[in-house]
Order: structure tokens, then C-alpha cells, then sequence
């Protein structure tokens, strides 16, 4: 069983979204948040001071809607919003848009694909195929048609989906963003996600000191770490 090397005292827990808080759905909007998931993060963040936060690829009325009054900040889209605290400012950065012709050329394969989805970000896209397999070779076509690094942008295979981000903003600079906020400032980051964009979170939690890890690398599964995060909430598994 992983123990967190440090006190609660001094910890700030930073946590990915889909794949972590909650199991992989066919499609972003009926994923299901546990009974007691929500109790356990209020204990939390109780015990931390308020140094809870969401870091997740998806916009952050999602999670608003989801974990209603829960995260103290969340940062979404990967980093390009941030909400440093309850009811704050979001924070963008100046980053480019998506040129209009790509997003009309993916939502024309999703028109073409029953269950292919294309999910509209404010500085990228996620082009959705685990409900339309057989969409995958169209979008990865098209993908590779654009000229993705010289327009600002970079594409990442993510979970049944492509998706295009910008260049330079990652969870990693998330985490760094949030750090440097109260009350997570003076703490140590824990950070633990499921994905290939949250090694980027893991990371910078890694350099700064504190802690990082993946689902299913450390936590054989999604359940799991929420029965760990369980014990968290109860007081086991803490340094001294
Ligand atoms: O950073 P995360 O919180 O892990 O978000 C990553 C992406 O999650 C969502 O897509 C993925 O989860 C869906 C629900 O389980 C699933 O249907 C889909 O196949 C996955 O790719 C979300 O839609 C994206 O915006 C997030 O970037």
C-alpha cells in the first residue's frame, strides 16, 4: 500500500478526473461520481487546509458540475483555464484558436460516424471514437492533414480519442500555477492521475518535492485508488 512521505500538515492534493475520481464511460457525460467520493474529498480537503484541487483535461464547468462546491481550484483543459479558488476569476492564457476549417472537417466525420464525437475546447479539441471504432482511421487522416506544430498546436492520443492541445501548457504547468496560490503554497503536491497527460503532473509534483502517481502503475485501477484516497480520508496512510 503506497504511504504519502509527508504529514497532511503539509500536503496539497492535486487529483485527475476521469480515469481517477471516476471509471471510464462510453462517453464524457455519463460517467458516475461514487457514493461517498464526495464526503471523502470535504474530509480532505478539511484535513489539507482547503489544498484540494481538480487537474483535469476537461473544462471546468464540468467538474463544477460533477463536484459541485468540492475542489478549493480546479484547473481544466489541461491547464489552459485555471480557478484558483471558489468563485474566482478563470484565468486563460492567450492562445491560439483552433482554425474554424478543422473543426469543420472533424465534425464532418462525426456526421458521418453514429457515436463519433467531436468535444469543442476553448484552445483545442477532442476527437471521440470509442463509441464509433470505425471513425478512428477518418480522424487520424484528417489529423495528420494539418500542420498542427506550426499553428501552435500539438495532438496526444488520449483514452478511445485524439486530442489537440496547445503547445506549452500542460498539467504540469498546472500544478506549477496552483502551487504558488493559497493554500497551496508551502505545501507538498500529490498528485495522482490515469493518463499520458498526467505524467506531466506527476512529474512536477516529483520536482517540487512531493509526490506523484499513476493508475495503472502504483493503483492497479480507478477503484482502488479511490478506496486508498478512502483511507486517506480516515487518517491512514500518512507520514509523519
Ligand atoms: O484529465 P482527465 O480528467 O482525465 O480528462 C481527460 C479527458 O476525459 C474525457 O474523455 C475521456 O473520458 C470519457 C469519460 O469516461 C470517455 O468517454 C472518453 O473516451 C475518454 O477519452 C473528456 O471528454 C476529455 O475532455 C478529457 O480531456
Amino acid at each position: 500500500m503506497i504511504h504519502v512521505p509527508f504529514p497532511p500538515s503539509k500536503a496539497a492534493l492535486l487529483l485527475d478526473f476521469d480515469g481517477t475520481l471516476v471509471d471510464i464511460a462510453p462517453t464524457p457525460d455519463t460517467v458516475k461520481v461514487s457514493e461517498g467520493l464526495v464526503p471523502d474529498l470535504l474530509r480532505l480537503k478539511d484535513m489539507l487546509g482547503g489544498a484540494l484541487a481538480i487537474v483535469t483535461g476537461r473544462p471546468i464547468a464540468q467538474i463544477d458540475h460533477f463536484l459541485p462546491g468540492v475542489p478549493h481550484a480546479v484547473a481544466g483543459e489541461h491547464g489552459v483555464m485555471v480557478r484558483a479558488a471558489p468563485g474566482a476569476d478563470i484565468q486563460g492564457r492567450a492562445l491560439p484558436d483552433v482554425p474554424e476549417d478543422w473543426r469543420r472537417a472533424a465534425m464532418d466525420i462525426e456526421a458521418c460516424f453514429p457515436g463519433a464525437h467531436v468535444e469543442h475546447k476553448k484552445a483545442g479539441m477532442v476527437l471521440h471514437y470509442r463509441k464509433a471504432p470505425e471513425a478512428e482511421p477518418d480522424f487520424r487522416a484528417l489529423t495528420a492533414s494539418w500542420p498542427v506544430e506550426r499553428s501552435g498546436f500539438h495532438l496526444q492520443d488520449a483514452l478511445m480519442a485524439i486530442e489537440l492541445r496547445p503547445l506549452g501548457v500542460d498539467k504540469g504547468t498546472a500544478l506549477r500555477e496552483l502551487m504558488v496560490e493559497s493554500p497551496f503554497r508551502g505545501r507538498l503536491p500529490l498528485f495522482v492521475g490515469d493518463d499520458v497527460t498526467d505524467r506531466d503532473g506527476v512529474r512536477a509534483a516529483q520536482q517540487m518535492g512531493g509526490a506523484g502517481w499513476l493508475i495503472p502503475d502504483d493503483f492497479p485501477d480507478a477503484k482502488t485508488f479511490r478506496e486508498w484516497l478512502h483511507g486517506l480520508a480516515e487518517g491512514r496512510g500518512w507520514g509523519v
